[in-house]
């Protein structure tokens, strides 16, 4: 594992639990991101599934509250949980939580200040497969990606646009129309500029006209989640599905909020859709 320096390491379920970091040539910046290796990987290569988080959060915030060890140990997965954006006092921010480090949107900024750190979109497709295939026995052909509100529609978008890479996708609560929403066009402006054209390319629904997924798609979403009718608008995505003959279980979860006790609930589910498609 020589390009990741070790931070942490736990034994949970029989598999090991550890936080890394690395120098990013995507980013600019030292990355932390957290790695479950099941206890199959010490004897044969392992499908893969990487998690994207949502705005606020950091390597750590699945690592310690969805509770996906135990179902990644039983299925053999290993399971990889980037931070959601480059850190630190070089590096361009906010003050918003929903603008800056802690929400890099899954995309390549090409606007001032952003455009020389925020590469997160080149660092979850390129760099990041590349340096876990090194360090980690992953079988090969055998990615997926899933993710939770931001981290949904990264996961959506990274996996439509790339699905020689991500051949398994799922989502909590997406993002589904980045375009059409506040969060999504305050970033995207900041991000990609004014010009909407660049946004279609990382807009889910506008992906699922376009060229579709070749594996269902699964999406969780909690009618009890106050983000939405603002910002979700999961109904936008079921339509998109239904225009273009896209393979999609999207399930509205009655009482769940937009939490991890959400997440925890269904992460299971999540981990076979993956494990089911990735064989
Ligand atoms: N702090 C904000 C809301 C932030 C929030 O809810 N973040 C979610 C993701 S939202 C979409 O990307 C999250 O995952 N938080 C981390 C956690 O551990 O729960 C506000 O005050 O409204």
């Amino acid at each position: 594992m020589p390009v990741f320096e070790e931070l942490s390491k736990s034994t949970s379920f029989g598999g090991r639990q550890l936080t890394l970091s690395h120098d990013s040539t995507s980013t600019g910046t030292r990355m932390k991101l957290s790695v479950y290796v099941p206890p199959a990987a010490e004897r044969a290569p392992v499908p893969c599934v990487f998690w994207l988080s949502g705005l606020t959060c950091t390597e750590e915030n699945f690592t310690v509250k969805a509770g996906a060890q135990r179902m990644a140990s039983e299925l053999g997965l290993i399971v990889v949980a980037p931070d959601t954006s480059p850190r630190g006092e070089g590096v361009a921010n906010d003050d918003a939580y929903d603008l800056g480090q802690g929400a890099g949107f899954y995309v390549d900024a090409t606007a001032a200040p952003w455009t020389p750190h925020f590469k997160m979109y080149s660092y979850v497709t390129e760099e990041l497969p590349a340096l876990i295939r090194e360090a980690f026995p992953v079988r090969p052909g055998a990615l997926g990606v899933m993710g939770h509100s931001m981290g949904g529609h990264g996961a959506l978008t990274v996996a439509m646009r790339n699905p020689e890479l991500f051949k398994s996708v799922s989502a909590f609560s997406p993002i589904v129309a980045p375009s059409q929403v506040p969060w999504g066009q305050k970033a995207f402006t900041a991000y990609l500029g004014e010009d909407q054209a660049a946004w279609k390319a990382h807009d889910a629904c506008e992906l699922v006209r376009e060229r579709g997924f070749p594996t269902q798609i699964l999406v969780d979403q909690g009618d009890a989640d106050g983000f939405l009718e603002e910002q979700l608008q999961t109904w936008r995505l079921v339509d998109a599905c239904k225009e273009a003959g896209q393979s999609a279980k999207i399930r509205m979860q009655p009482g769940y909020d937009h939490s991890y006790f959400f997440i925890a609930t269904f992460i299971d589910d999540h981990l076979r859709h993956h494990a089911r498609i990735l064989g």
